[in-house]
This record gives C-alpha cells, structure tokens and sequence, in this order.
C-alpha cells in the first residue's frame, strides 16, 4: 500500500476535556485520505509492516512545528466577506438593513460571486479551515459558484442558498414558491457537482426572514434529502422580542414547531437563551456556533460558553463574517476566551474558557456540530486526515519564540499569536490543499 507519515509534534482532542499530545508520534494516511494509525514514533515499524504499507512519503516536523487537525469554520457568510472590517455602528437588525442586505444583493452577478467565492475560500484555507459551513445569497446560481469555488480548493464545505421572504427591501426577498423551488434546484445542482466534501445545507435566515409554512417545508425537505440545517438564533434582544411578538412562542419553540431542530442543526449565537430553551436544544441535539468576534462587533451580547455546556449543549466555534471581520477560527479561538474573561468579571466563580477549550469548539466541537465526528474532528483511526501543520518559528510572525516550548506551549502560542503565516500545510481528506 502507498500512503504518507506525518511524525513530529501532534495534538488533537479526545473529547470536550482531554487533549492527546504526542511529542514524538505519527499519523499514517492512506491514499483513500484516511488515517490508517497513529502511535510513537517507536511503533511506526510494526505499524507500516501490519498494513502493508511499501511507499510512504515522509513528512517530519520541525522542532518548532505541530500537527492539529483542521479548522472548522460552523458559521460564515461568504457574500458578507468585501464588508469584513466595516460597519460595526449599527446592531443586528439596522446593520442587516443599512450594509448587509444591499451588499448580498448585489450576488446577482456571477462575475462578482466567482471573484470573492474563490477568496473567500482561498482565505479561509490559509487560515487553516479545512471545514466551512457557509451562508450564501438568495440566488441559487451564485450559492452554486460556491460550491464550485469550494470543489476547485478543496476545502470540505456545507453551502446553504439562504431563504428569505420577508423583513428584508422588496428586492432582496423571494416568494414562498421561489424560496422552496430554488432551494430544490439549488439542491439538485449542488449534488449534480460530484463532490462528496461539498454537501448543499438547508438555511432559512432567521425566524423573522420566512414564515412557519416554509420553514415546515424545508425542515420536510431537510429530512426527505437526509441534509443538515443552519439558521441564526437569540443574537440580539431587539430580534428576540420581535420573534416573541410575531410568534408568540419562545425562539427555540419556533424552529421546534418547524421541525427544525435535530443533531444534524447548527444555530448561530444562542446568547440569550432561556433555561427552557437550552434544554429544548439539549433534547434535540441542536448544537450551538458560538461567534465571539461578531458578537462584540455588533453589540449583541456575550455568550456563556459553560451554561450552555451545562445543559449539555455542543458547542462550536463560528467566524460568522462580516458579523465578525476576521475569517480566522484561531482569532475565533482567541476571541471566546476574551469574550469568557470579560463574562468571569461579571459573574462570581466562573471560570473562563482555556485555550485547551476553544481548540476543542475549533474542532472536535465543529465536526459534532456539523455531524461530522465520525468522519473528522481528531485523529482516530478510520477518520479522513483534515489537518494542519503549525509552524511557530516563522521570521516576522507575531509569535515570536525566545525559549523552548513544549507541544501544549506551541498551542497557546498559536491561540494567542497565531496567524495565516503559522499555517504552513494544510490537508483535507489527505490532500494537500495549502503549502
Ligand atoms: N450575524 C448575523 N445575524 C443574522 N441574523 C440574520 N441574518 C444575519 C446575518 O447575516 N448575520
Ligand atoms: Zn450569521
């Protein structure tokens, strides 16, 4: 069999609390993409000889470099990303109103849309993500230039056509008919694509941009195609009392109504969830992306990380451009643990998030999120090799290093400092995708 070795540093989480650190280990890759094993180095011998392995491309890790599995992006909108960095005076629904619909209106030109997809993308990849699930526009035609955009750079991607009825300028909305026909044909032309690590996504806005009826026949649609779901929930105040109002029901009982909570969901902030709530997302496996960067941009609030771990919630990290101006899940990862420090001097006894936290929500985290855990997320054995090699001695990074560190030190350096520079290779099903 051929195949590639990666040895050197390697770190990837087990589950929510335990880190697995190698300082000396190996992951074996088939030519599948997949991980044939993992061990010490000492045992890649035995190892090569039990699979059979005769052809083995070697990569060894320098001193200062580190194996992580890849970046996993649960919430970001791709036609936002030209307003990245702009914008941050208004809340959520003005902001929606004054820069973000009449900027994704403008998706209508496919020139446009293949122009920042193919960034979009390209960016995010040097960023380490090896998993995007992304928004796109209302046009199905554009949100297909994604998952194009997304199958020429290899990265492993959701792509959802969004759905939007209501609440947004008369030229920017769909009818219901429009909604659900193009989101079949959305559906149909995504899979028509061939390409097993793009799966189109069902998602309607938010609560307040479609009416129950069609929310039903997506979760329908969902279901009948066997697709997960993404939408946004309880980010602002302002939009949570207007759901209130217009439903009459709590924000989580209207998605449940909907049928659209299942462990297949990812929903965007979830910060001012109630305690009924939270266990209504508990109860369906709904998982929550959790997107510090945006929610200090916008005002929106912070989210409380722990609480929803509490209630047993998974939770994942999300960059949710241009919400958040940065497309980076490692400034993701620095933001939650801000954004949990500045909760700790309001609350007594909390205890903020670690980076060993936030590295699980950038991955391990993610892949749950996504349903994906079987296939990424860590290193097991039998999972697809996403992956990233780090590397913290890089001449005019920010992360300077002036003594030795051990993998874990590596880590928080990454968390802390870490850019696009620092990711020197990237791989996604075994495919090298940065280098
Ligand atoms: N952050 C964010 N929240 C939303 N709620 C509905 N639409 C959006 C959006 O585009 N961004
Ligand atoms: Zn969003």
């Amino acid at each position: 069999m051929e195949g590639r070795v990666i040895l050197g540093q390697i770190i990837h989480c087990i589950n929510l609390n335990t880190l697995s650190v190698l300082d000396n280990g190996f992951v074996l890759i088939g030519i599948d993409g997949k991980i044939k094993a993992t061990g010490n180095a000492s045992d890649l011998e035995s190892a090569k000889k039990q699979l059979n392995f005769t052809r083995l491309e070697t990569i060894t890790l320098k001193k200062k470099q580190i194996l992580l599995p890849g970046f996993i992006d649960t919430h970001i909108h791709a036609p936002q990303y030209p307003n990245a960095g702009l914008g941050y005076d208004k809340p959520l629904l003005e902001w929606l109103d004054s820069y973000t619909y009449k900027l994704e209106k403008k998706y209508k030109d496919l020139e446009l849309s293949k122009k920042v997809y193919d960034a979009v993308v390209r960016k995010t990849l040097d960023y380490g993500t090896t998993t995007a699930c992304y928004f796109a526009s209302l046009y199905d035609d554009s949100s297909l230039i994604l998952a194009n955009s997304v199958t020429k750079f290899g990265q492993r991607a959701f792509v959802g056509k969004v759905n939007m009825t209501k609440l947004a300028p008369s030229d920017y909305v769909e009818t219901a008919q429009e909604s659900i026909d193009n989101t079949l044909k959305f559906i149909r032309n995504v899979r028509a694509i061939n390409n097993p690590l793009v799966q189109p996504i069902i998602t309607p806005r938010f609560a307040l941009s479609v009416d129950m009826d069609v929310m039903k026949k997506l979760s329908l649609i969902a279901k009948e195609y066997n697709l997960n779901i993404q939408t946004h929930i309880s980010e602002n105040k302002d939009e949570v009392k207007m759901v209130h109002e217009t439903y009459n029901d709590l924000y989580a009982s209207v998605y449940h109504t909907a049928n659209l909570l299942t462990p297949r969901t990812v929903l965007a902030h979830g910060i001012h969830l109630s305690e009924d709530e939270m266990k209504l997302l508990h109860k369906t496996g709904t998982s929550i992306s959790h997107c510090p960067e945006s929610n200090v941009y916008l005002s929106s609030g912070i989210c409380d990380v722990r609480k929803l771990w509490e209630h047993g919630i998974n939770v994942a990290l999300g960059t949710d451009v241009s919400g958040g101006a940065s497309p980076s899940i490692i400034n993701a990862m620095r933001s939650a643990i801000s954004a949990s420090t500045n909760l700790s001097f309001t609350k007594s006894k909390y205890t903020k998030l670690t980076y060993v936290d936030v590295f699980y929500m950038a991955t391990l985290g993610g892949a749950k999120a996504l349903a994906l855990d079987n296939e990424i997320g860590n290193f097991e054995v039998g999972k697809s090799f996403d992956a990233v090699i780090v590397d913290l001695d890089i001449e005019h990074s920010s992360a300077d290093l002036l003594s030795e560190c051990t993998p874990q030190e590596l880590l928080q350096k990454l968390v802390f400092l870490g850019d696009d520079r620092n990711v020197v290779k990237v791989f996604v099903n075994g495919k090298i995708v940065k280098d």
